[in-house]
């Protein structure tokens, strides 16, 4: 069997008795119910996916920088060089980049991987070279990907995690570098939740008004392109019919990126290893969406870290039904939203571990 069909025969949905445990303890514990908010929620679903309550401490935690490049790069949809991407690489490697700064801050270790970056100045010790292709195809004039090249990526990010988990790590969190993956990530979305170009495409980096026009002009023209525009959204819903969830990896392979598609199997394989996985911002997001399409269970381990402000993203997380546990208006990508959100998953199960009961504190209930 393959890589990937085993890891999705290895998924399976949370389990219901020890979240009840979860849910249970969570009301006898010295607090009033319900006062931990999301973090209770979140607590309750991580005991599920460990199969046992209190489930394992999230730690310790590694981050895994996906890189790629992007044909559609040649449509001027980014104010940046393609070569960013590369620098940016030896500049994770170095340890000189924000994802560099937070993950020191929360002890996370940081592993950059390179699934299809076009060039690559020299760079530091540690690169994990798993190069499928140097960029994907412009998604406007044919597919980003066949689907093999899809595959194979995907299967990149089956063994990061696989490795990490092998490696002693009890959390994994997800990260990207990609000049223009904004534009693939847009398309991803639109196609898998049936909203339209417009909801779903956003500034980046930082694009002008009129640029953004253009932008999101080459998502709609790619989405034609490859039969992937759905219907109108009914009333009142932001998303219609989604034509990508047939074959999500037909549909990867026509507009996403390399590092989408690795990212989609580091979920499938956190999921496999029922393992939390920590999402970071839209490139995640669009990427979760495709491992949700695969198998719909692995959801069970995806934490969404943060919502950043592009509006795909949150179009996104809706799809997925999954809470943001920080909304700070980050907009960067490299696994930062995700590192920072790291403390508050720990700190929910550190909670449903630690802390007394009612009953073993001698606290009065209320009447
Ligand atoms: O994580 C996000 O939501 C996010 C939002 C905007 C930009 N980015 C990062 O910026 C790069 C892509 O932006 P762009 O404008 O070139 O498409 C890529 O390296 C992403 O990591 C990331
Ligand atoms: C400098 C820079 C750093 C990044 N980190 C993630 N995406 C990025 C895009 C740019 C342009």
């Amino acid at each position: 069997m393959s890589l990937l069909n085993e890891t999705l025969a290895a998924i399976s949905p949370a389990d219901a008795e020890a979240a009840a445990q979860a849910r249970d303890r969570q009301a006898r514990m010295t607090k009033p119910a319900g006062s931990l908010g999301v973090l209770e929620d979140l607590s309750v679903r991580l005991a599920g996916l460990a199969g046992v309550c209190p489930p394992p401490l999230p730690e310790p935690a590694a981050v895994a920088v996906f890189a790629g490049d992007h044909g559609v790069h040649a449509q001027g949809v980014t104010p940046w060089p393609q070569e960013v991407t590369g620098q940016m690489v030896a500049n994770f490697l170095a340890g000189g980049a924000v994802v560099n700064a937070f993950a020191t801050q929360v002890g996370a270790s940081v592993t950059v991987v390179d699934v299809g970056v076009g060039t690559l100045p020299p760079a530091g010790d540690g690169l994990l070279d798993r190069n499928i292709r140097r960029g994907t195809r412009d998604m406007t004039v044919e597919p980003a990907m066949t689907r093999d090249e899809a595959v194979a990526a995907i299967e990149v990010g089956i063994a990061v995690a696989r490795d990490l988990v092998a490696a002693g790590n009890r959390a994994l969190l997800t990260g990207d570098m990609g000049i223009a993956n904004t534009t693939a990530s847009a398309a991803l979305v639109a196609a898998f939740t049936g909203a339209d170009a417009g909801a779903v495409t956003g500034a980046g980096t930082g694009v002008d008004a009129e640029t953004l026009r253009h932008k999101t002009d080459i998502v709609r023209r790619a989405l034609a392109r490859h039969g992937l525009v759905g219907d109108a959204p009914a009333a009142g819903s932001a998303t219609g019919t989604a034509p990508g969830a047939a074959d999500p990896i037909e549909t990867l392979a026509a507009v996403g990126g390399l590092e989408h598609a690795a990212i989609a199997g580091f979920v499938l394989g956190a999921a496999a290893e029922r393992v939390p996985v920590i999402l970071d911002g839209v490139i995640a997001g669009s990427s979760a969406l495709v491992a949700a399409a695969l198998a719909p269970a692995c959801l069970d381990a995806a934490v969404a870290g943060h919502r950043s402000t592009e509006p795909g993203h949150g179009v996104a997380l809706a799809h997925l039904g999954l809470t943001p546990l920080v909304d700070l208006s980050l907009r960067l990508g490299e696994g930062t939203g995700a590192v920072l959100a790291l403390p508050l998953v720990q700190a929910s199960v550190r909670a449903l571990r630690d802390v007394a009961t009612f009953d073993s504190a001698g606290v009065t209930e209320k009447q």
